[in-house]
């Protein structure tokens, strides 16, 4: 029978010999069993895969040295007596290193492609974790070329061929074994059975006789004869054991690729962890029980420059101020010892104290399984930066800008809570309304700029003055409160005390102020309410106190009063009297009544226009009850515009009479009318509307207009006087005229003070006076007229002192004009 049968090269297993015959182990020994058995066999080179595959489809009828495997089972039928036992070992150049399977990482391994030792070495390599470059190779030999040439670190052979070779290529055995195998002849599935049955014959008569060809033959080729005695139970037991230490060693392999990796998994968290702790804009750190840091992110160590190493194991108070420290310390031991969750502002300032940072810290305790607290752990973000906006927001809401005091919104806030206060614990508490006295009036002349300074200087003098628990405000413009608390419950020792602060705020502000380098005089009026009396409510409190203060200036000015219900009525009736009067004016409910003013002789000079309010249910109301608020309404604007038109209109009508357009009219000027600006184009307006003669009018003025800008009154008297107007100073020696202002104002007359003259046969002074009044008048060349003549002797005396014009009721009430007109001199006169 012709027996086909693949040769490849794997010396000593198997190989073609130089005759063209089968050779090695496997060959010599299939050669006897075909010459025994009347076989001839005809070999087939072929590397070690199409060997393989030409087995597979029967060109091949018998292959040697093939390993028994299930898959292999699927195309190939093997005998049932193994041929040869063997293992697979890898081989590698001296000083290798390869001592384990592990040392296999990242090697380059030559392995014979299609061969079992491939699949089962990548099964081991796969099972221990590791990463190797299999290179595979058509032959043995190859590999081991591969490996002496150092294109491979090492290479695979089955041991028969490792050991038989190896010295050849200056290569050795290394102690990675692997596979042990049975190793049988195979046949195409299904065919040639009749070959596989004689070979089990022979072999397992060979392999019991220690003496037969085939162990002959294994020495032949430097088999080891005791390998084989080993009775195959045993040798499959020494396969378990390996297999299990195998196993084991995988096993502890892996564990240690688990630790390994779990550790690398850690230490990869650990960094994950430690870039976002180090990404966060917060401060985050852990202190020890002994408040030491224990760990701390890139924005602790910015804030300390320290890197962490230099960070760990200090104390606050390396990096804080002494209060800080203790602060940060109370906090964190309420974490550490009471395990608290604390949130809470932390304000911590520089060592020096010249850097103060606020922040929000949350601080929690870190346990042990056990529940021990073994460390804190904070996150505190910086608000400073928030706070500061905050209060920025805070001061613009409840802080006047100009001055740094409350505002009006704050103020009555405190007010509201100290009200409230008050009705609880009964000490009684007071409200101080004080407003600059003519503060307008700098405003007007020096400007705005000036006007703030003083404010800001008149806020600091206050805020000097007043104890720390009591409330400072400014409400706006030239207006201040002072809320004065906890005051003696009795009342008469509380109105004491106020009366004391007041009276020494009102002295304070009266000291002159600098304003840009001249000194500049200003006084206050303070008005006073106390809670007792204020029925509870804000509003009626801050009514009563600006009402006060209201008394205080109509007063005097530079003075303090307080409330009560009295001033209450009369303001409330001031109230309705302003209502009145803003109606009047619209319906025209005035009248001028005339008072004559005459000479020595009795002939009439001329007169003085007064106004009378002809009130529809009052009657004829007096000037004296209403100017004042018409002045303080700024109504004396209208009402003074219409008297003086009347005035002109009735000058116009005594001019078209002969007897009487020698008559001159005497108008009253208020000052708050007199520096207005529009005065002297009204004067001339009303002048040119009514036709008027300007030199039969004339405007009498008080020395109280001489208080404000003299300046400007010159000028605005001289622009009038050059039209023709006469001026009269009116209530003079009342006042405090100055002789040099005397002398620049343009001038007709002086008007001796209805006061002097009332007290005249009585008081010496007076006599004095009025001669002394007489004689500045000459010497200026001023006319001198004395009002309030009553009675003859008084018209005696003033003609014996020099006085040669008079005004009073001696000559004549102010009456209508139809009675003035109809006048005559009274008798005996
Ligand atoms: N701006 C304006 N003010 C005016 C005007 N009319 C009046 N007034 C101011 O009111 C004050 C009071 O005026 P009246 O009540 O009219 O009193 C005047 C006379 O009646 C009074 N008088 C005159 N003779 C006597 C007298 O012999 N005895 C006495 N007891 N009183 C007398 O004097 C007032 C006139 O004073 P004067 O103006 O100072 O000359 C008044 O003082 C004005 O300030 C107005 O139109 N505009």
């Amino acid at each position: 029978r012709e027996v086909r049968v693949g040769v490849y090269a794997n010396e000593p297993k198997i190989l073609l010999g130089q005759d063209g015959q089968l050779s090695g182990i496997l060959g010599e020994v299939l050669g006897e069993i075909a010459r025994q058995e009347n076989w001839r066999l005809i070999p087939v080179p072929c590397d070690w895969q199409a060997c393989l595959e030409l087995t597979q489809n029967g060109s091949i009828d018998l292959l040697p040295d093939v390993a028994f495997s299930a898959e292999r089972a699927l195309h190939l039928d093997f005998h049932r007596q193994p041929s040869l036992y063997s293992w697979s070992q890898l081989y590698s150049r001296e000083g290798a290193k390869l001592k384990s399977i592990l040392d296999l990482e990242d090697r380059r391994i030559a392995v014979l492609a299609g061969s079992i030792q491939q699949d089962y070495l990548q099964t081991l390599l796969d099972s221990f974790g590791l990463h190797a470059q299999l290179i595979p190779v058509h032959s043995l030999a190859e590999g081991f070329e591969l490996v002496a040439n150092q294109q491979a670190d090492t290479a695979v052979a089955n041991q028969r061929f490792g050991d038989y070779q190896a010295p050849g290529y200056q290569l050795r055995g290394t102690p990675i074994m692997f596979q042990p195998a049975q190793l049988f002849y195979a046949t195409r599935k299904g065919a040639n059975a009749d070959l596989l049955a004689g070979i089990d014959r022979h072999l397992r008569e060979w392999q019991d006789s220690p003496s037969s060809y085939y162990y002959q033959t294994l020495q032949r080729w430097g088999g080891e004869r005791p390998r084989l005695l080993v009775p195959s139970e045993a040798w499959w037991g020494l396969a378990v054991l390996a297999g299990l230490l195998l196993t084991a060693l995988a096993g502890a392999v892996v564990l240690r690729r688990q630790v390994d990796e779990k550790t690398r998994h850690l230490k990869a968290s650990e960094q994950h962890l430690n870039t976002i702790l180090d990404s966060v804009e917060a401060y985050i750190y852990i202190k020890d029980p002994e408040l030491r840091y224990q760990y701390a992110n890139r924005k602790v160590c910015e804030l300390f420059g320290l890197p962490l190493a230099q960070v760990v194991g200090q104390t606050d108070e390396r990096f804080f101020d002494a209060a800080t420290a203790a602060n940060l310390h109370d906090n964190d031991r309420r974490v550490l010892l009471l395990g608290e969750r604390v949130e809470t502002e932390e304000v911590n300032r520089s060592p020096d104290g010249s850097l103060e940072q606020t922040y929000l810290s949350v601080k929690l305790p870190l346990r042990h399984p056990d529940g021990r607290i073994y460390a804190l752990c904070g996150i505190s973000t910086d608000i400073s930066e928030h706070k500061k906006n905050l209060e920025q927001i805070h001061r613009l809401a409840f802080y006047d800008l100009l001055t740094g005091l409350p505002n009006r919104r704050l103020l009555l806030d405190r007010l509201q809570h100290a009200l409230a206060q008050h009705g609880r614990n009964q000490l009684d508490g007071a409200l101080l309304f004080i407003d600059l006295d003519n503060f307008k009036d700098l405003n007007d002349t020096l400007g705005h700029d000036m006007g703030d300074r003083l404010l800001q200087q008149v806020a600091q003098r206050l805020g000097s003055h007043v104890r720390e628990e009591d409330t400072l405000a400014r409400l706006g413009g030239d207006e201040f409160v002072l809320m004065l608390e906890g005051l003696h419950p009795q009342h008469p020792e509380a109105i004491a005390q106020i009366e004391t602060v007041a009276s020494k705020l009102i002295q304070v502000l009266a000291e002159p102020y600098a304003l840009q380098g001249r000194n500049h005089t200003s006084t206050a009026s303070i008005g006073i309410a106390l809670f007792s009396e204020a029925r509870g409510t804000v509003d009626e409190l801050l009514k009563r106190a600006d009402l006060a203060m209201y008394e205080a200036k109509a007063a005097g000015r530079n003075t303090l009063r307080f409330f009560n219900p009295q001033m209450q009525a009369e303001v409330s009736a001031r109230a309705n009297l302003e209502n009145d009067l803003r109606q009047s004016l619209a319906e025209r409910q005035f009248v001028l009544h005339y008072q004559p003013q005459v000479d020595a002789q009795g002939q009439l000079l001329g007169a003085e226009a007064l106004v009378r309010w002809q009130h529809p249910s009052r009657g004829l109301v007096a000037p004296g009850e209403f100017i004042p608020l018409a002045e303080s309404t700024g109504l004396i604007l209208p009402l003074g515009r219409w008297i003086l038109h009347s005035a002109c209109q009735q000058l116009v009508a005594w001019a078209a009479d002969a007897e009487r357009e020698q008559l001159t009219l005497a108008v009253n000027v208020s000052a708050r009318q007199f520096h207005h600006r529009d005065f002297v184009d009204d004067v001339f307006a009303v002048l040119d509307e009514t036709g008027a003669n300007p030199q039969r009018l004339e405007l009498e003025l008080t020395e109280s207009h001489l208080v404000q800008d003299v300046e400007t009154m010159i000028v605005k008297m001289g622009l009038l006087k050059a039209r023709g107007v006469r001026f009269a100073l009116d209530d003079f020696g009342t006042g405090y005229s100055s002789l040099s202002y005397l002398k620049r104002l343009p001038l007709n007359q002086l008007k001796i003070d209805r006061s002097f003259v009332r007290d005249l046969l009585s008081d010496p002074n007076d006599a004095a006076i009025v001669r002394t009044i007489v004689a500045l008048g000459g010497s200026l060349d001023l006319q001198v007229i004395a009002e309030g003549v009553e009675t003859r002797a008084q018209r005696d005396s003033l003609l014996r002192l020099g006085c040669q014009r008079f005004q009073g009721y001696l000559f004549g009430k102010p009456e209508a004009a139809q009675r003035l007109e109809q006048w005559s001199l009274p008798a005996g006169a």
